[in-house]
């Protein structure tokens, strides 16, 4: 689902596009483009491009490797934000590379944030102020001052702080830093503005209290009695500053917002805990919930079907759920209300498992947002991120956001150290997932884990490609949600030489005719465009975005080549500036060493995109896809699933991923890219297919979607064979002599 914050903002929302129209759409090349020694002056280049090296051909070849894998199971990167994430892993660094010596601050980070912050914004300079005033013994105040001096915007006290919210409180420090002079009070202000929903405490109180709490510890080291003189004036100076102070009116507005949320969030609690039928302003949320989707998403309001799900009498019962809609469904939102609802009313952790490290980390971006506003950690669990166990939190719950294998790691950890009941919900998007190879089989296994050992953490499934509900309605006792619903329209069609068909269930052949195309094409252009792939792509772009998907990855590079060769002059002036700032920029991130197909192709809006870009790169190329700089992407199935970019039109290359015949889900994930809420109007897909494949696409597009089975037998090693030892290391298995003696 599209997520956004404040400054996380997603930049795939609404497009609104204000494009010149060309009139001459694609352009033959004029012969000598075409010359046998131009292709042979390109071959050269690419040879200086070592592996990006490609030939020219664009026919659908199958393939050796089966580049399909690596790209659904690869180390496909981000598809978060640029500039956020990568300011997250510098800091993420920075806070690593933190000396041992220096390594008591993870103790810290276990304490509510809050704390940390106040310390590291406000006490080294007040508390020192204080300190002088006490006139205390020469050798505490300058050991007072040395420590605080210590405690001033170090980088260790976020050492175990979740990295998307160290970037937040990193501005924060910053933001203090630039105060420099200024009053405490502003000072003040800044840190009770990110004060959680827990936190009541008038303002001067709590500073106070925390400053009080902090120097007596450190004149007990030195003289007790000191440290009841200093603590004694200190209470007084303390309550002086308090009688003193005064509130700017900022301050005071933000503390009453926060009151008010923290007492809306405890009658969400008592509402939740009720047998009520009153959810409350939102869904048993505080209403700042439904702002924050007003103001970070554009979701006014809900769905009828987003309605009727979350207020199903077993979803108030906390029962297991599974819940299926097409693509683009506007399923997440229900997963994420419900997260909310036990992350900030039931008080417990969450976790949420999604496919892909790019899937994880672009909901991590759009939700850590809300994470700050509404007082919860987001914890990333992909590649190399994740703590195990998890850090335990005093206050604050956490969301846990991770991908199929470091969430099931993390449950291993929960179960290991007895803290599996600490998790209130979990999560599965594209639960269909659990019937794909190895992978399915560690989902299956992270779930009978969680329902062997936790009788009280609820599990939610959630995707647009299920058939054999009962089955997993079975496994994992849950009930079971459907519609239809689709917010945008998404029609299909096939194409057959240069005729176009509308899939039609009701129709003889599951399929109408629908149009021929309206291609002129030269013989040179049919000679190298034998699917007319130009035609179908320039009815669409530039004023609209399209996404080609390729059977493999070189096929990506060379349909990418191969389109910009015959697209009109036109199309290099649409937002050229932009397209040279792209190029620029790919160039810098890859140390000058830019890749010749996307030097060529970039200027005419088009990009490839698979796994063998690097993750900078694909950030990159996202954003300006999103943004609509780029129009058009020729990909493989790496951006089948889950994705939200913009696409007005999905076409399919073939009906192949690599070498093996698309399965219906497969074929169903990639067309539903095509015409998302918020993003287009409409949408619509076009398999192109050969004769030769007529027959296999018809029951392709009639068929129904494929059964997910267990793949933990047929996984042995990756499967029965791992969950029987993890169980055995988890000391949930009882020995066979144990058993025989018991009876
Ligand atoms: N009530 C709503 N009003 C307006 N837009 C909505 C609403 N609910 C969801 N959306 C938007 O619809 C788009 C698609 O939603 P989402 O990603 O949840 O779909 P999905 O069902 O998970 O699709 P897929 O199975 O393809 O991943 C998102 O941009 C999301 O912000």
């Amino acid at each position: 689902m599209d997520e956004g914050g404040s400054r996380i903002r997603r930049r795939v929302s609404v497009r609104k596009r204000d494009r010149p129209s060309l009139a001459c759409r694609f352009a033959v090349p004029a012969a000598a483009e075409l010359t046998p020694g131009d292709e042979e002056e390109e071959e050269e280049e690419k040879m200086v491009a070592g592996n990006r090296r490609r030939k020219k051909t664009v026919e659908v070849q199958p393939v050796e490797n089966n580049d399909s894998e690596e790209d659904m199971f690869g180390d496909y990167d981000s598809f978060a934000e640029n500039s956020f994430l990568a300011q997250v892993d510098d800091l993420e660094q920075q806070y690593m590379q933190v000396p041992e010596h220096r390594k008591h601050a993870s103790d810290l980070a276990t304490e509510d944030l809050y704390s940390e912050n106040i310390k590291h914004n406000k006490l080294s300079i007040t508390t020192v102020g204080s300190f002088t005033e006490l006139k205390t013994d020469e050798h505490i105040k300058n050991q007072c001052r040395h420590e605080d001096v210590s405690v001033e915007p170090e980088p260790d006290i976020l050492y175990d702080v979740p990295s998307s919210q160290v970037l937040y409180f990193e501005n924060l420090k910053s933001s203090s830093n630039d105060l420099g002079d200024q009053s405490t009070k502003e000072r003040d202000w800044n840190a009770s503005s990110h004060k959680t929903v827990n936190e009541e405490l008038p303002q001067n109180s709590i500073e106070h209290h925390r400053q009080t709490d902090d120097s007596s510890s450190k004149v007990r080291s030195s003289s007790e009695e000191n440290r009841r003189k200093s603590l004694k004036e200190h209470l007084k100076s303390a309550m002086t500053g308090n009688a003193k102070a005064h509130t700017p009116i900022f301050s005071r507005t933000k503390q009453l917002k926060e009151t008010l949320l923290s007492e809306e969030i405890n009658v969400a609690k008592k509402t939740i805990e009720s047998s009520s039928n009153d959810l409350g302003p939102f869904y048993s949320l505080p209403s700042k919930v439904r702002d924050l989707y007003v103001q970070f998403k554009g979701i006014e309001k809900l769905y009828e079907w987003q309605h009727t799900c979350l207020t199903l009498n077993s979803v108030q019962e906390r029962k297991n759920l599974i819940y299926s809609l097409p693509t683009s469904g506007g399923k997440t939102l229900v997963a994420e209300i419900l997260m909310l609802q036990e992350l900030l009313c039931r008080r417990r952790d969450v976790l949420m498992i999604l496919p892909y490290v790019a899937i994880v980390q672009e909901k991590i971006s759009g939700l850590s947002s809300f994470g700050i506003e509404l007082g919860f950690f987001v914890e990333e669990y992909a590649g190399s991120k994740g703590k195990f166990p998890p850090i335990k939190r005093r206050e604050k719950k956490s969301l846990y956001i991770a991908t199929i294998e470091k969430g099931h790691s993390l449950v291993n950890s929960l179960i290991e150290t007895g803290r599996i009941g600490s998790l209130g919900l979990v999560v599965v998007d594209e639960l269909h997932m659990i019937g794909e190879g190895s992978r399915g089989a560690i989902l299956e296994m992270t779930l009978a884990k969680i329902l062997y050992t936790s009788k009280t953490t609820q599990i939610i499934g959630m995707s647009a490609t299920l058939n054999n509900v009962e089955d997993l309605q079975e496994f994992l006792q849950a009930e079971y949600y459907t519609s239809q619903f689709r917010p945008v329209e998404l029609k299909e069609y096939l194409k057959i030489n240069d005729a176009i068909y509308e899939v039609d269930s009701k129709a003889e052949n599951s399929m109408t005719f629908s149009r021929l195309l309206d291609c002129q094409y030269s013989d040179t252009l049919k000679k190298m465009d034998p699917d007319h792939l130009v035609a179908l792509v320039t009815e669409v772009i530039p004023n609209y975005s399209c996404l080609v998907f390729c059977p493999t990855k070189k096929n990506c590079e060379n349909v990418a080549e191969m389109i910009c060769k015959f697209l009109s002059k036109e199309y290099l002036k649409h937002r050229e500036k932009e397209k040279h700032e792209v190029i620029k920029n790919l160039k810098n991130i890859s140390s000058g060493n830019l890749c010749p197909v996307l030097k060529r192709t970039i200027p005419f809006g088009v990009a490839y995109h698979h796994s063998g870009l690097t993750s900078d790169e694909r950030k990159l190329l996202e954003e300006a896809y999103s943004t609509g700089v780029l129009c058009l992407f020729t990909c493989t199935s790496t951006l089948a699933a889950g994705v939200n970019l913009p696409a007005r039109r999905v076409i399919l290359r073939a009906p192949y991923v690599a070498k093996e015949f698309l399965k219906r889900n497969q074929y169903k994930q990639m067309i539903g890219r095509a015409g998302r809420a918020g993003i287009d109007s409409i949408g619509e897909s076009i398999l192109i297919l050969q004769e030769k494949d007529k027959q296999q696409v018809l029951e392709l597009i009639s068929r129904p979607l494929e059964n997910c089975y267990s793949h933990l037998v047929q996984e042995f090693t990756k499967g029965i064979q791992t969950l029987f030892l993890s169980l055995i290391g988890l000391k949930n298995s009882t020995p066979i002599h144990d058993k025989n003696s018991a009876n």
